[in-house]
């Protein structure tokens, strides 16, 4: 007989033995997913390296919703995009910011850029014996089995120390680009028996010029396409304590265990589809929309769609509308807005107008529809443009959710060394025990 249906049997009569009512979560006033009764989040620490504006409380404690605000280290990103003069550098520019805690001079950002920079080369045989002999399907799970490689190289990798873990933190964000884009060569090579591309990262440019570098058969790109994934890595570089992959960072480094490991961690919480992973799945619902009813559907035709997405009788079956929705936000994400902004500017030089169009058609239907549905207001959030503007780049699916991790290294990092320094306590919660005391019945007797 099939093992499997002992096992299925077994877990069939554990659900006598097992089950939590759902209302004792209320009884015993269980925040779940730690969050309060109006969803906002639990307090549970202090942070300076960023805020998430979504709503405001009145006098009566009542939640006022506005339209979203994030800072770094204080200031507005919108005001930090405005201002940013064409450098090229943005994405450095804000890693200083949200790690030191001020922005840099010209020469303070020149001295920083050329630490990442020579730290851009793998070790030795890293590549060939670590990514070209050990092709991964997933890039996510390439990405944590390569950082917990990069442990072996490290003399002294169980130091967690603050100051070495902001230096191993910066060398493994000097090297994530290329193996991220190695790790994305070898996967088509094996997977795919694509001709194999290898073009070395150039010690003269920034993270986003690599990446297009590094990525491109020809190496070459635009200044504007640099600029915009610039931008694009800028945006998802912090999102304050709360998010759950950096509070993933801060419980696993608070038991102080090695950076590689708690880095891993993170990337493991940012590959679900309800966080970082949701800009994959967002193109690939989008795709599927546009298969379905063409860029130039009517409003009913749209509205339809949604339904059935949210009926669970579309794609994936998950009932969620990727790209909507968010546990801070509420009228608007301020990375949405900027990136809505970017892919327009870069639609038409693209031809990619009717995809644009038709993503702003679709996203105006589902925030109404959303909102009506769930009884809260409910915004596009980060993810819902991003996979577009990477596709605007020629960037590949596979690599969407690896460049968030790319760029959101920084922030676990800043987050990882604000906690070691003024927190440091193992985090620790509790839980109630609700179960029944049994004796214990002897194998004979059961
Ligand atoms: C970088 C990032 O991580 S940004 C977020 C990326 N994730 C996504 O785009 C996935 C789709 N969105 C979601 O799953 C959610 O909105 C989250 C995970 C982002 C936030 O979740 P929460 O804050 O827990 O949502 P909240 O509790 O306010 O949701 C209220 C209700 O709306 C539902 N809901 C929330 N978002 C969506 C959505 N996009 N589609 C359908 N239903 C949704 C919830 O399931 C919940 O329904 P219920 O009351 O029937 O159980
Ligand atoms: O804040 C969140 O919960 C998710 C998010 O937008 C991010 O991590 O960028």
């Amino acid at each position: 007989m099939d093992k499997n249906i002992y096992l299925a049997q077994f877990y069939g009569k554990s659900q006598n033995y097992t089950n939590i009512p759902s209302q004792w979560y209320k009884k015993y006033g269980v925040k779940r997913g730690l969050r309060n009764e109006d969803h906002t989040g639990v307090l549970v620490g202090l942070t300076r390296v960023a805020d998430v504006v979504g709503y405001q409380r009145a006098e009566d404690g009542q939640k006022i919703d506005i339209d979203g605000i994030l800072y770094y280290r204080g200031i507005d990103i919108r005001e930090l995009v405005k201002n940013d003069r064409d450098h090229g550098y943005l994405y450095e520019e804000a890693s200083f910011l949200l790690l030191f805690g001020y922005l840099p001079t010209k020469n303070e950002l020149k001295h920083f850029c050329t630490v990442l920079q020579e730290g851009y080369d793998l070790p030795d045989d890293f590549l060939e014996a670590n990514l070209l002999h050990n092709p991964g399907k997933n890039l996510m799970n390439k990405l944590q089995h390569a950082l917990l490689t990069l442990y072996n190289y490290d003399p002294d990798p169980d130091n967690t120390d603050v100051y070495q873990t902001l230096r191993k933190g910066l060398n493994i964000m000097s090297k994530l680009p290329s193996i991220a884009c190695y790790a994305y060569m070898s996967k088509i090579h094996y997977y795919n028996r694509q001709s194999l591309i290898i073009h070395y990262p150039r010690k003269d440019y920034s993270t986003a010029e690599n990446i297009l570098y590094m990525l491109r058969p020809d190496s070459k790109f635009t200044a504007k396409e640099a600029r915009l994934l610039d931008v694009m890595l800028f945006l998802h570089a912090d999102h304050g304590g709360g998010t759950n992959s950096t509070f993933t960072n801060v419980v696993v480094a608070s038991t102080d265990t090695d950076l590689y490991s708690t880095m891993a961690s993170s990337i493991g919480a940012l590959k679900g589809p309800r966080h970082g992973g949701a800009n994959v799945k967002v193109s690939e619902m989008m795709e599927r929309v546009i298969d379905t009813i063409g860029t130039k559907a009517t409003d009913s035709q749209i509205t339809d769609v949604i339904h059935r997405i949210l009926n669970k009788d579309f794609q994936n079956h998950s009932g969620l509308v990727y790209g909507f929705g968010h546990a801070v936000y509420t009228l608007s994400d301020p990375r949405a807005e900027i990136l809505r902004h970017f892919c327009g500017t870069v639609a038409k030089e693209k031809k990619m107008e009717d995809i644009f169009n038709f993503y702003r058609h679709f996203e105006k239907i589902a925030v109404q529809i959303l909102s009506q549905e769930k009884g809260a207001n409910m915004c596009s959030n980060v993810d819902y443009y991003s996979g577009l503007a990477y596709a605007m780049l020629g960037i590949p699916r596979d690599l969407f959710t690896p460049l968030f991790v790319i760029s959101r290294l920084v922030g676990w990092l800043a987050h990882n060394i604000e906690n070691k320094l003024y927190d440091d306590r193992i985090v620790r919660p509790a839980t109630k025990y609700v179960g029944d005391l049994m004796d214990y019945i002897p194998m004979e007797e059961r």
